[in-house]
């Protein structure tokens, strides 16, 4: 059974008003357990408004949203466990860090799920260390630490709850490469050890060629494609269309493909590197 599911999804803002905007439209698509999801579209086309249903924070206006098999729902006064299963990093959530310590701050999630102090201290430790905060860093206020550090504490309070299923909002947004990288490296390190099911939105589609096994590509309220992640970047002229760019890597390998080069889809500089240079090699082109 998908671990979450949605049937004819559909989120209408400002219904019945005359400023009604359709945001999402019958959006039915099912994710496994474990699965790396990327979610990509243009500026508009309803990513947000798709995965803010996915843990209840809005109502879908019509279809439904089904977490294991059940209609989230199903008993609106339960919606505040599914929000604990389905963890939601915001954009910039950095914003929304309030407590006195990062301690306080990352420990206030599992402290609302109303864990024992030991084991909200275990889950808050093992957070800090899943997006590399230092333990000295843990009795500082969120206020003297970096932007990419309060981004990290942010983070580490929706880990600590240890949610089935984690969706973060463009959670590299504004970081240096540098700390893209890292971070980046750290959420996919965290879900090879937690094995849970993580969807990201993104707008770098590096950032997304090197995490996702599938993708999910929305374009004016609809899910267009939802396939695995080299199938959907191989629709280079299709995305580029919809106003997305494929990684330039990507790109180039398409473009020597059409040529008739006998080389395949790539998704990262890596898997380019490994069909070009036995390619040239070949070609004896190689200067000693
Ligand atoms: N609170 C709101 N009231 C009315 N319309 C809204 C509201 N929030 C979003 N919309 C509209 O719904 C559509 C989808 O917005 P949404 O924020 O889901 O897109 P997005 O793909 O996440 O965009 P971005 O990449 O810019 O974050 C847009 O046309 C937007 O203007």
């Amino acid at each position: 059974m998908p671990i979450i599911e949605t049937k004819d999804l559909t989120y209408t803002y400002g219904e019945g008003t005359p400023f009604q905007k359709t945001a999402v439209e019958n959006v039915n698509i099912a994710i496994e357990q474990g699965e790396f999801i990327g979610v990509i579209g243009h500026t508009g086309s309803g990513k947000s408004t798709f995965i803010q249903q996915l843990n209840g924070l809005l109502r879908p206006t019509g279809g439904t949203v089904l977490l294991n098999g059940k209609d989230i729902w199903a008993e609106p006064k339960k919606i505040r466990d599914v929000r604990f299963q389905v963890g939601m990093v915001f954009q910039y959530p950095e914003h929304q860090l309030f407590e006195e310590t990062v301690l306080k701050d990352i420990s206030f999630g599992p402290g609302n799920m109303g864990l024992g102090k030991d084991e909200i201290l275990k889950r808050t430790h093992a957070a800090a260390d899943f997006v590399g905060l230092k333990e000295e860093l843990l009795e500082k206020s969120p206020f003297e630490l970096s932007g990419g550090e309060k981004r990290r504490v942010a983070i580490a309070g929706v880990i600590a709850m240890d949610p089935d299923v984690l969706i973060l909002d463009e959670p590299t947004a504004g970081l240096d490469p540098r700390g893209r990288d890292v971070l980046l490296s750290q959420i996919v390190s965290y879900h090879e050890t937690r094995h849970n099911t993580i969807l990201l939105v993104s707008h770098s589609m590096e950032d997304i060629a090197r995490t996702a096994n599938r993708v999910l590509v929305m374009n004016s309220g609809h899910a267009v494609m939802f396939d695995k992640t080299e199938n959907v970047f191989a629709h280079d002229q299709e995305l580029e269309k919809m106003g997305l760019r494929v990684p330039q890597i990507t790109k180039i390998m398409a473009v020597l493909k059409a040529k008739g080069y006998p080389v395949e889809t790539v998704l990262t500089v890596e898997q380019a590197l490994k069909q070009l240079i036995p390619l040239l090699e070949k070609g004896g082109r190689k200067h000693d």
